[in-house]
């Protein structure tokens, strides 16, 4: 389903989801503290990255099972964002993978790690 109000952010997959890379500039509306971004949006970013890893490598629809955030520095808002996700381990019906937001001068803002469950296609409606 089409989500307008998404960050509608197009992942660079590498290697069968071994390797996912996403940039986003959230706007300025999704502070928390002024001007500083809010940490459920970094989040929100890891996740995505993760998720991406599981739905590339099952090659099916997945959803995050598990999420861990460690926040590192704060990031501005209205500032592109560079997301890194890369697979770690892999199982049957379980992929691990571990996922960094810096900024453009190398700036390590957050990190993250996740495990991804594959779902069945019905989870993920195709539109009409
Ligand atoms: C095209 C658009 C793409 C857009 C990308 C958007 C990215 C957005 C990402 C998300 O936000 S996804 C939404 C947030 N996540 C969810 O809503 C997931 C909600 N949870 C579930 O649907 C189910 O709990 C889940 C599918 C994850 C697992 O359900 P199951 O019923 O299949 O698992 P169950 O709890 O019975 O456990 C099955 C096995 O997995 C194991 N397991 C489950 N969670 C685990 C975990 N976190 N760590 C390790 N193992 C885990 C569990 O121990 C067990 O092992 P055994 O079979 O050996 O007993």
């Amino acid at each position: 389903m089409e989500n307008p109000f998404g960050f509608q952010v197009k992942p660079e997959i590498k290697n069968g989801g071994e390797f996912v890379y996403i940039e986003c500039t959230p706007a300025e509306h999704l502070q928390g503290w002024a001007n500083i971004l809010h940490g459920g949006i970094l989040s929100t970013l890891l996740d995505e990255a993760i998720t991406y890893v599981g739905i590339s490598t099952f090659n099916q629809p997945a959803v995050t099972a598990q999420l861990e955030v460690r926040f590192r520095n704060p990031a501005p808002t209205c500032v592109k964002l560079h997301v890194c996700a890369e697979r770690i381990k892999v199982s049957k019906r379980l992929v691990e993978a571990k996922a960094a937001v810096t900024l453009g001068d190398g700036t390590l803002i957050a990190t993250g790690t996740g495990k991804v469950m594959p779902v069945s296609e019905s989870f993920a409606p195709k539109s009409p």
